[in-house]
């Protein structure tokens, strides 16, 4: 099968997109998705997307994780399907598509600035030292300091392959407060390793770094890979709604390949 398909990263956290409105990649399967995400024998991504039509929205978002199976949702994937549904011809100054956790809106700013509208939450766990709680895709948020130095590879596989979560999984995050928002490091499920950036776990880190007060944030996020800003409104101690991820989307390159149909 010949493939069309496009590169695009946002903070970092790289994707492959490719339009699929006809459906003519409705057949691809696991294995093919593995091989176009290996960085070595493939194109090299934490994930694959494709846009699909979706009646009653603009378009519809399907998500891959890079080992193949198909994700929860994915922030920053979400971001770079929107910059690409606009390269793609959809010029409404909104985008609305359904991704697999419901409906999203979004917003361009310029060329290459996304804002994501994420799915209200109403739930969040709190034990001693952590938070755990599902932005789309469910995270482990753990406060810590030296961040920088984290060895985040094996104190995330730790987390992620203890007896709670080795089934289902789960992404892990470690936050560390700045003079000015908060710095955010990820390991992710289904890639299972750290990547530069996670749209739904820098949300996540997001909302559990606001104060007590029931009003308004805007919380600056540094990850590896860049910068976003998360803006939500708390309503209760553990609820928060209109809750936006606004970071970059940029197109990195384009290009053909063939790939096996076994
Ligand atoms: N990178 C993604 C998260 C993908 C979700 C996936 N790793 C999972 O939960 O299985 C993001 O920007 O939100």
């Amino acid at each position: 099968m010949q493939v069309h398909f496009y590169k695009y990263q946002g903070t970092g956290n790289d994707f492959v997109i490719m339009d699929n409105r006809d459906g003519r990649y409705d057949g691809l399967t696991q294995q093919q998705v593995h091989h176009l995400c290996h960085r070595r024998f493939g194109i090299g991504a934490d994930g694959l997307m494709l846009l699909n039509n979706q009646p009653g929205y603009d378009f519809g978002m399907k998500y891959y994780n890079a080992d193949g199976n198909e994700g929860s949702m994915c922030g920053n994937g979400g971001r770079c399907l929107v910059a690409f549904a606009r390269k793609m011809g959809l010029q409404q100054p909104q985008l609305r598509f359904l991704a697999v956790d419901g409906p999203h809106e979004a917003t361009m700013q310029g060329e290459d600035w996304v804002n994501l509208k994420m799915q209200d939450v109403d739930w969040v766990e709190q034990g001693p030292l952590y938070y755990y709680l599902n932005t789309g895709s469910p995270h482990f948020v753990k406060y810590v300091d030296g961040i920088q130095s984290l060895d985040v590879y094996t104190e995330g596989r730790q987390i992620r392959y203890n007896d709670r979560f080795a089934k289902e999984g789960t992404n892990v995050n470690f936050v560390q407060q700045q003079d000015n928002g908060i710095f955010v490091r990820t390991y992710e499920r289904g890639v299972e390793d750290e990547t530069y950036s996670c749209g739904t776990g820098v949300t996540a880190a997001a909302l559990t770094s606001a104060g007590n007060e029931a009003t308004t944030y805007r919380v600056p996020v540094q990850t590896l890979g860049g910068h976003l800003e998360v803006r939500f409104t708390k309503t209760g101690e553990r609820s928060f709604t209109d809750i936006w991820l606004c970071g970059p989307a940029l197109l990195v390159f384009e290009g053909q390949l063939i790939i096996n149909n076994e």
